[in-house]
């Protein structure tokens, strides 16, 4: 096996302000466009790429080297890459972990993802942060060097984009039929659990969830809490889901702008009138806030990351989150009926909020990590304990 990389083919990363980035490429050769934007997660590169919340967007990683872990069938938070594309400064062909099953190149390039490495990505994420995140394109060769004719190719791409504000992704990304999940968290395989995953002893819950580029992990830890869950295609009508006799509704995380996806804020605008238990996830904390009268807001660079400080307004105690949004709820619009239970500690942004007048809580972050730290996955627990009150009300 050969340890040292061969020269990789080349490649760039054309911004749609004209600023060019010279890279290798480490994925299928091709063109790819999306909004640009970064993630300064640690681990966990398997995670964020099939994380469907990332559809359109080519995600740069801050952290310098990747692919030690390689792929695995496991570690998915849907069946395929999600991003458009990967920007990292270095990149392994080798890994070295006994669940890896093949590289990271190596997925890249048999599952036609365009990657580029060897470019500054510490000016690359200083200069978003500074002009915000913004469309890109990344061509990458099939060998040698990368043509001049083809810099220009991913500048006319980049420029042509055009914005994420306005795009109903949920709609495109989410499942076709309804389907049952039982299947709890990773805890690692054993005899008796050969894939790793756990068995919740009981389920004595049903939960209805939108899927709107649902995450899986976010699927597991509602099992693993006790709840039975059938997963609806987005466009899904209240009067479906309650014909199949929910306790509760789960409102998922996904891609693209909230404000478009009507057909999902007019479901929690029912769920909240009839007093259904609802919990709602980034995208479905947006469409919750979008339901109470409130209005969405496009952030400059968003918060992408598994180390991002949220306080609990009402405790003041500090979670560390996994975050993954581009979009915010804006406070100031919020009713009186909505009360702030968090606040992003890095810019104050709004990170959940419940109603006093109906059983209905979201979250702005990810509970579920997956990449990240568990410290908020107590909010499953509080989805149950509505469901709970409710059914003993
Ligand atoms: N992770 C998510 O659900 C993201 C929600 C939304 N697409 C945003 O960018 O803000």
């Amino acid at each position: 096996m050969a340890l040292l990389t061969p020269k990789r083919p080349g490649a760039a990363l054309v911004l749609a302000d004209g600023r060019i980035f010279h890279g290798r490429s480490a994925g299928a050769a091709g063109l790819t466009s999306g909004e640009t934007v970064f993630n300064t997660a640690m681990t966990g590169y398997q995670e964020i790429l099939t994380d469907p919340s990332y559809t359109g967007q080519l995600v740069t990683l801050t952290t310098a080297h990747v692919g030690n872990t390689g792929w695995n069938a496991e570690d998915m938070e849907c069946g395929k890459i999600a991003a458009a594309g990967l920007i990292v400064n270095r990149m392994t062909d080798v890994p070295s972990n006994w669940r890896a099953t093949e590289s990271l190149t190596d997925h890249l390039k048999a599952t036609g993802i365009v990657a580029i490495t060897d470019l500054d990505t510490r000016a690359l994420t200083m200069h978003l942060r500074t002009t915000g995140a913004q469309p890109g394109a990344i061509i990458a060769a099939a060998e040698g060097e990368l043509p001049d004719a083809d810099i220009e190719q991913a500048k006319t791409a980049a420029q042509s984009w055009g914005v994420m504000v306005g795009q109903d992704l949920a709609k495109t990304v989410t499942v076709d039929a309804p389907y049952e999940w039982t299947e709890g968290v990773w805890e690692g395989a054993t005899a008796e659990r050969a894939a790793g995953f756990t068995t919740p002893a009981a389920q004595p819950h049903h939960v209805v969830a939108y899927d709107f580029g649902v995450k899986t992990n976010i699927l597991r830890m509602l099992a693993a809490a006790g709840v039975r869950v059938t997963v609806v295609p987005a466009e899904t009508s209240f009067e479906e889901a309650m014909a199949l006799s929910p306790d509760g509704i789960f409102l998922s995380n996904g891609p693209g702008d909230p404000a478009p996806c009507t057909y999902a804020i007019e479901v929690a605008k029912k769920a909240i009138a009839a007093k259904v238990p609802l919990f709602g996830i980034c995208l479905g904390h947006q469409i919750m806030g979008l339901a109470v009268g409130a209005q969405t807001l496009k952030m400059k660079f968003g918060h992408h990351g598994a180390n991002h400080p949220v306080e609990d307004v009402r405790t003041h105690r500090v979670y560390i989150t996994s975050q993954n949004h581009g979009f915010a709820v804006d406070e100031k619009t919020l009713p009186a009926n909505a009360q702030v239970t968090h606040r992003s500690l890095f810019d104050g942004s709004l990170q959940g909020f419940e109603l006093t007048d109906a059983p209905a809580f979201c979250f702005q972050g990810h509970p579920e990590a997956s990449p990240g730290p568990h410290d908020i996955s107590p909010l499953f627990a509080h989805f149950v304990e509505l469901i709970e009150a409710k059914k003993n009300a």
